[in-house]
């Protein structure tokens, strides 16, 4: 902020291009050592300006005026204090969708869009689904699978009152009907007014362990609400709850669909088989990490 706001300077005169204040967000962010900082200068100052990287490139001698500049040293500020990008911005793309976030919510992560993909593709020979989302957070899952399966009957829940209303708002927003629930997942029972059963429940819940918290950089450590990311001492608290509800909420032969920690990929696959899910398998990510378990309610066996 000091170079962009004292004597001679080319932003205060009112001349600067562009160009120069991308380079200058571009060398304050990298001296503040903030990963990618090109492209998180980029991806501000086309928000301020209204235009795409295209055009941000295309016009580099362009002025920027004084109102502008003024709204990219906020952003610029705000992100120099590894505040999430996502929350700088006040949104994030998911599957096509343009979803606000901010604090209160966990940014959505690429490896949950992959996640949201397979259920896709595993719903899609299924008419009429009915989708449980336990931990929606924004409701980037339930939202996007609405989206893209309008015949679903799509419901979502938290124990976050804050996330809910970001998940309603977006929900609002994109015109998309899901049924929004405040619950606790580690309760004994689910709450009566989610009726079951359905064909898939899904979830990314908590999985970091407490320990985990000095290795996380600190726009997850210091910025995202720690009930999204935190499950406690017991990291396999959380499938131990879906697993115990799932055989409550899930028609025979429903599916659990989870994001895991990649360490505890084989431990939620373990747990499963041992609470009587069946066809129980680990996925890896596009990047090769173990990340997501299916699980199946068993059909009961017929008497005769
Ligand atoms: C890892 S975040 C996932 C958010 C969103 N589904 C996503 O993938 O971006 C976990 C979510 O679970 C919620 N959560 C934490 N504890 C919960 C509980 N006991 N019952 C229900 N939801 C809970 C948090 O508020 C948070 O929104």
């Amino acid at each position: 902020m000091l170079a962009i706001m004292t004597g001679n300077d080319p932003v205060e005169n009112g001349t600067i291009t562009q160009s120069e204040l991308l380079q200058q967000a571009i060398q304050r962010l990298e001296a503040a050592g903030v990963p990618d900082a090109r492209r998180n200068a980029e991806w501000m100052l086309c928000e301020v300006l209204g235009c795409s990287r295209a055009q941000l490139y295309a016009y580099p001698e362009r002025p920027v005026d004084a109102a502008r500049r003024a709204r990219f040293a906020e952003l610029l500020a705000r992100r120099l204090r590894r505040e999430p990008l996502q929350y700088v911005l006040g949104y994030v793309e998911f599957l096509g969708l343009r979803l606000e976030v901010g604090p209160g919510v966990l940014v959505p992560r690429p490896e949950t869009e992959w996640l949201t993909e397979r259920v896709l593709q595993e719903l899609q020979s299924t008419p009429g689904p009915r989708v449980l989302d336990v931990g929606t957070g924004s409701g980037c899952i339930a939202l996007a699978i609405k989206h893209h399966r309008s015949d679903a009957d799509v419901w979502a829940c938290d124990i976050s009152p804050e996330a809910l209303s970001i998940a309603r708002r977006n929900a609002e927003r994109l015109g998309l009907q899901v049924h929004w629930v405040e619950a606790d997942v580690l309760a004994d029972s689910f709450p009566e007014n989610v009726p079951g059963p359905f064909d898939l429940i899904v979830s990314n819940p908590p999985y970091l362990a407490l320990h985990e918290a000095d290795e996380l950089p600190p726009e997850v450590r210091d910025y995202e609400p720690p009930v999204a990311l935190y499950a406690g001492e017991d990291p396999l608290r959380f499938y131990r709850a879906l697993a115990r509800h799932g055989h409550v909420l899930l028609k025979p032969g429903g599916r659990l669909a989870c994001e895991v920690h990649a360490h505890y990929g084989t431990d939620v696959v373990a747990l499963f088989e041992a609470c009587g899910y069946e066809a129980v398998r680990l996925e890896c990510d596009l990047a090769g990490n173990p990340r997501l378990v299916w699980a199946r309610r068993p059909a009961p066996v017929s008497s005769s």
